[in-house]
């Protein structure tokens, strides 16, 4: 297909540009800016359908606010590129997601319009709230505008910042971009009460504005307001829920009429005193077909073909870690009734959708709710169930103090299958799985496994399954398998037992989780230059197998550690314990490798672990190292 024509996007430099433009011209520019967005995000992949939703909206806001001065803060910012295409990034979009390019997510140093940063859900009032007080301190910052989905509304975050925004009653916007979809169909009573805002009745019929706006709008849209308020409430003169919060509510308004936008925005933006939601009603994917009836809405998509919309995906050679979690958490399920499962919002992307076909009752989506998703989980242990609770690692942090004080001090055996960690590539520093070792590790009675391969993993979903003794995680990367030979069924592992794969004499790698691959290879590389290795799988982060690392400190020159994870992990609790016991001194040179401590902005995953210095090259030139051996520079000097 031809690129079409963009003559009035052409014209726009900045935001500042759209603030002389007539309704006409802004509607013309929204077309342009779908169609840039189209043509963009099929080269490049990534959130299309979020974006395509806001695209009118986006061009009404940088219309009607003095951007930058006023702060658009974008919830999560998957949603974020018809704003960044207006905010002077245009001609670097055929870089989005990539090594050098431009992030997928806002970011404050990619742009003075980026107000703040994003990627987790749900920050964004409470981000607002702050930047009100700051205006109001006396900062030289304008109005703050949070976006917000209504997936993203779900979270408690979002709720303790409404809560205390009403409460403040400063001036600032809070907009809610309800498309009824989040990753999967959003869950829970929320969304029900938000659809019921204006279920049965035409949009357009539906705009109803709190008492004090009602003035500055024009007459039918007054009589509508009236309506709609008696509509949602039942009684005259009642109030929604986030009227009752302390908020002006105006709304539900049609968020693809640029009309209808600019007159709620420009009145909110002229009366506001205190804080004001307004909802605004979009479709996820609107304006590209395949997008609009993709039962997903095209939320992340690879790069695709915009006269069909199919995806260029990439062919596999092996399952990926997500679907051997899914295929043998429903085999384990199907032996054993008290297992069931948690998600929070993303039931494709843990696998659990496998589990959710064959066992729908026993799969439990609770929203963009991470915390009540571990509380939830405790629970469900506590009444005798075997729950597994599948968060990706970096949205697991969301739910630290949950796994401290409601799962790990009662020794509940809630089991966590952290999908995503180690580095995930395109997302980038905000979706880093980077950290959990090093939280979970600490914490007394927990146990906490890495699967080294995908056939691994399976040993420790069973593992787990059976493991009633109290809490523990298992964690595996992003993408696919090794290609490993796939059991039957999973072995129950020895809690806290490693295995040595190869045995040589002088060095000895010991890794966890997926480096052991890699380890492999550098053993291979070494073997070639007369150095006899050792190579062993730890498996268990908690406990460790300290048999396993003293025999290697005993009986090798150097021992090389290597996890796919933070500092304050791994590598860190062997040489605690090696320091403790007294063994850091017999001799043997040790050698920590992880994640080093700065954040990895997005790539491809493998030049990402080239920049976090843990390729196979690396290795081999770190044992050499440790050996004595000047460096082989296997890896390419920087
Ligand atoms: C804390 C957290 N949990 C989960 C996610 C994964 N996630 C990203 S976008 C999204 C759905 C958001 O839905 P909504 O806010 O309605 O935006 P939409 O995609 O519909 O535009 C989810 C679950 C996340 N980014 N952050
Ligand atoms: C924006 C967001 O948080 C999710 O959409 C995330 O990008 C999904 O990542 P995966 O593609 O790894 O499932
Ligand atoms: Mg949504």
């Amino acid at each position: 297909m031809t690129k079409p024509l963009t003559p009035t996007l052409d014209r726009v430099a900045g935001p500042a540009d759209l603030r002389g433009m007539s309704q006409g011209e802004l509607v013309q520019l929204a077309r342009d800016v779908r169609h840039e967005v189209i043509s963009n995000v099929s080269q490049t992949g990534g959130h299309l359908g979020s974006s395509l939703g806001v695209v009118e909206l986006t061009v009404a806001l940088h219309a009607v606010f003095n951007t930058p001065f006023d702060k658009l803060i974008w919830d999560v910012s998957h949603q974020s590129y018809p704003h960044k295409i207006l905010t002077g990034r245009r001609d670097r979009m055929h870089t989005l997601r990539q090594g050098g390019g431009l992030a997928g997510f806002c970011k404050r140093t990619e742009s003075e319009y980026d107000a703040f940063g994003a990627g987790h859900s749900s920050t964004s009032i409470s981000a607002a709230v702050g930047f009100a007080i700051g205006r109001d301190m006396g900062q030289p910052t304008g109005d703050a505008i949070a976006v917000i989905g209504d997936g993203s509304i779900s979270a408690g975050m979002a709720y303790e910042a409404l809560n205390h925004a009403g409460h403040l009653g400063k001036r600032m916007f809070v907009i809610l971009n309800d498309n009824e979809m989040s990753i999967a169909p959003p869950v829970g009573a929320m969304s029900k009460y938000l659809s019921g805002l204006y279920a049965g009745t035409p949009l357009g019929k539906l705009k109803d504005v709190a008492e004090g706006f009602e003035a500055a709008l024009p007459g039918p849209i007054r009589e509508g307001a009236r309506r709609a308020r008696q509509l949602v409430t039942g009684f005259p003169g009642g109030g929604t829920l986030f009227e009752e919060l302390g908020f002006d509510y105006i709304g539900p308004i049609d968020g693809h009429d640029m009309g209808q936008l600019l007159t709620v925005l420009r009145a909110a933006r002229a009366r506001a005193s205190g804080p004001v939601l307004i909802h605004v009603c979009t479709v996820k994917g609107k304006g590209y077909k395949p997008a609009e009836i993709a039962a997903d809405k095209y939320h992340g998509v690879s790069k695709f073909d915009v006269d069909s919309g199919t995806q260029k995906k990439s062919k596999s050679n092996a399952p990926s870690y997500t679907s051997v979690f899914g295929k043998t958490l429903t085999d384990e399920a199907a032996r054993d009734s008290r297992i069931v499962a948690i998600t929070a919002a993303m039931p494709s992307g843990t696998g659990l959708d496998i589990l959710q076909n064959r066992f729908p009752q026993r799969v439990f989506d609770v929203g963009i709710a991470e915390q009540h998703a571990v509380t939830f989980a405790a629970g469900m242990a506590a009444a005798g169930l075997r729950p597994f609770c599948a968060i990706y690692s970096t949205f697991l942090q969301r739910g630290y103090d949950q796994i401290v004080h409601d799962v790990v001090l009662q020794n509940l055996p809630v089991r966590f299958a952290i999908d995503r960690a180690g580095l995930v590539g395109a997302d980038g520093s905000t979706h880093a799985g980077a950290f959990d070792v090093a939280f979970l590790s600490n914490l007394p009675g927990m146990t906490v496994m890495a699967a080294s391969d995908e056939a691994e993993l399976v040993d420790m979903v069973a593992t787990a399954a059976a493991y009633d003794e109290g809490p523990i995680a298992f964690r595996y990367p992003r993408g696919e398998g090794v290609g490993a030979e796939m059991p039957e069924r999973g072995r129950i592992l020895e809690i806290g037992k490693g295995r040595v794969v190869k045995q040589g004499t002088q060095l000895a790698f010991l890794t966890l989780g997926p480096a052991l691959a890699d380890a492999l290879k550098a053993a291979e590389a070494l073997e070639a230059r007369g150095i006899s290795v050792t190579v062993a799988d730890a498996r268990f982060a908690k406990p460790m197998d300290t048999d396993l690392i003293a025999q290697l400190v005993d009986n090798h020159a150097a021992v090389v550690t290597v996890e796919h994870g933070a500092e304050g992990g791994f590598g860190a609790m062997v040489l605690h314990w090696l320091a403790r016991t007294g063994r850091l001194d017999n001799g043997c040179a040790i050698r920590t490798m992880t994640l080093p401590d700065m954040f990895i902005e997005q790539a491809s995953p493998d030049a990402m672990y080239a920049e976090a210095g843990l390729t196979v090259a690396d290795l081999a030139d770190t044992a050499l190292t440790a050996l004595g051996v000047a460096p082989g520079h296997f890896a390419k000097p920087a």
